[in-house]
């Protein structure tokens, strides 16, 4: 997955917003990289950009090696179902369908039939096999986001995008769900490129990309301690004042 020089402007004419400068940014397969920076540095406009949800002003995203810039929206579409994961921090998940007919829903989406028992083995592997016939209102939040890795991981994308993945867990299900991405990176060779405000999620991380005004200002090889992640933010917050 690779960026080049992409840039993202928001309006027209005089109220027009760069919120992504000239971004170059490679993630290597394998690896589980944070994005950080103030608000409104660009952290979601990358994400979204990345994943081809939103289309750039000028440069190029490449999934899989693919320019999806040249992609119509149908083909553009297909390429997410079959190669792309999302984990958001409001779980999205579909309230009417089990924990299980959340989990198949993108391999159908993708064309595909589950094989017999990757669902289970899927919620087996998020602590959740005897869930699967749960609804999300009957699941704890953090399982709810178990789920949604579950989701995420069953058709083993080329990329997994969270946006604030742990943003409304308390401490000890935010620290499971940080634990399963990074089990899906060491164990699954997934890779995970994760926006989060807090220096203990991005702890978790192998590399930490810190934002600032819509340019990568850091780039730090990790493992990178919380500490002297906290100590970067509030800098970079303190210069974005
Ligand atoms: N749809 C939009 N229309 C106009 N401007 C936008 C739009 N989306 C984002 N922006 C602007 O682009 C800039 C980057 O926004 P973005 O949401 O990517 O920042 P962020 O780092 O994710 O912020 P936060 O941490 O607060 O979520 C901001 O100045 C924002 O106001």
């Amino acid at each position: 997955m690779e960026m080049r020089a992409v840039t993202k402007r928001y309006g027209q004419g005089g109220n027009t917003v760069t919120a992504l400068d000239a971004v170059d940014a490679r993630f290597a397969p394998g690896t589980f990289t944070a994005v950080m920076g103030p608000s409104g540095s660009g952290k979601s406009t990358l994400l979204h950009c990345a994943a081809g949800l939103d289309r750039v002003t000028a440069g190029e995203v490449l999934i899989d090696g693919v320019p999806i810039g040249g992609l119509n929206e149908r083909a553009l579409t297909r390429l997410r179902r079959k190669r792309v994961g999302f984990v958001f921090q409001a779980f999205n998940l579909i309230p009417a369908l089990t924990a299980a007919q959340n989990v198949v829903l993108p391999l159908r989406l993708a064309g595909r039939r589950p094989r017999a028992g990757e669902v289970a083995a899927m919620l087996g592997e998020v602590g959740l096999a005897e869930r699967a016939g749960h609804r999300p209102a009957e699941l704890s939040g953090g399982q709810q986001q178990r789920v949604a890795i579950a989701r995420a991981l069953v058709t083993r994308p080329a990329v997994i995008f969270a946006d604030e993945p742990t943003g409304a867990l308390d401490a000890r299900s935010g620290a499971e769900v940080l634990r399963l991405l990074r089990a899906a990176v060491d164990r699954h060779g997934q890779t995970i490129v994760m926006v989060t405000h807090d220096p203990v999620a991005a702890a978790h991380a192998d590399r930490v990309l810190f934002l600032a005004d819509g340019r990568v200002v850091d780039d730090l090889a990790g493992p990178v301690g919380a500490e002297k992640i906290a100590v970067h933010t509030a800098r970079l917050e303190e210069s974005a004042r």
